[in-house]
């Protein structure tokens, strides 16, 4: 029965995906006021702080940054960016692979201005904003590719997409949570994308907390696998990784907009066994 429920609730879920709006959901959480870079409290200026912070506080380093389930986003990589010479962004979903090709090509084909994102990252990193123009090329330059993924399958990604050594460091921002119909389903995806990473590599794991719903375009609601953080923790190390650190940061009321229920997010750095 386990196994039935296993396919039905993947493919429920996959179906469930084929109505996001890659521009919607940006509007939705990448504008203000969840990323109002004016705030001290918003919610995107905490999520590069923890990023920029465990980029570079010595012990991550290699040659090859993965993040798995970019979605339409780019925030997850401009500290790594800076960090390893090859990045490769990988979604589910091909319009999300579209919208990330639209920046990467620089030709206005894309949904959100990304400028603010690169200027603050350019600030944390003690440069210039002005600098930005610099970070956007240096991405650029090290993005090799944007492929497929699927986190419930065992080989999440085609088998010439890595070296057979694996990749030094992952990076995957509200993506597990959100395409698993429940929690043993979201261990099992952190199972099969640590295949993915050199044994010694880091994982930096961002997601939501308490969240079992949030809207992916207009009245396109998709489930969520509600987490608490003992359960963060324990699917990590059923998973084989050592936890480093876990942050928390719980939403204030007006970054509530109706899109989701998250009731907060957590920021894990993890290495592998
Ligand atoms: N089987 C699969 N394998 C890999 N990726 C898959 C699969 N299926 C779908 N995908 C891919 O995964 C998806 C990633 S976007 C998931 C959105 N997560 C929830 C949303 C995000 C969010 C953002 C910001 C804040 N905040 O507080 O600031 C809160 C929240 C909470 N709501 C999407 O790209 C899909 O294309």
């Amino acid at each position: 029965m386990e196994g039935k429920g296993k396919v039905n609730g993947v493919a429920a879920m996959a179906a469930c995906y084929q109505g996001f709006d890659p521009a919607a959901y940006l509007q939705y959480n990448y504008t203000p006021p969840r990323a109002d870079f004016e705030r001290k409290d918003s919610i995107v200026p905490w999520k590069l702080a923890c990023l920029h912070r465990a980029f570079t506080e010595g012990d991550v380093r290699g040659e090859l940054l993965v993040d798995i389930g970019s979605g339409p986003t780019l925030y997850q990589v401009l500290s790594g960016c800076e960090v390893f010479n090859k990045v490769l962004l990988t979604d589910f979903l091909e319009v999300n692979r579209q919208e990330l090709r639209g920046w990467l090509e620089d030709e206005g084909g894309c949904n959100l201005d990304w400028t603010p994102y690169l200027q603050h990252v350019c600030e944390l990193e003690g440069r210039r904003p002005s600098a930005w123009t610099e970070k956007a090329a240096k991405l650029r330059q090290v993005i090799t590719d944007i492929v497929p993924v699927d986190v419930h399958r065992p080989q999440p990604l085609a088998l010439d997409a890595l070296p057979s050594e694996g990749a030094d460091c992952l990076v995957s921002c509200f993506c597990l949570e959100s395409v698993s119909p429940d929690l043993a389903a979201f261990t099992r995806a952190l199972g099969h994308i640590g295949r993915l990473l050199r044994t010694g590599g880091h994982l930096l794991l961002i997601g939501a907390l308490g969240e079992s719903y949030y809207f992916g375009g207009p009245g396109v609601r998709i489930p969520v696998v509600p987490l608490n953080e003992a359960q963060v923790c324990a699917s990590l190390k059923e998973s084989g990784y050592t936890l480093i650190r876990l942050e928390v940061y719980t939403l204030p009321q007006d970054m509530r907009v109706g899109v989701d229920d998250v009731s907060g997010v957590f920021f894990v750095k993890a290495i592998k066994e």
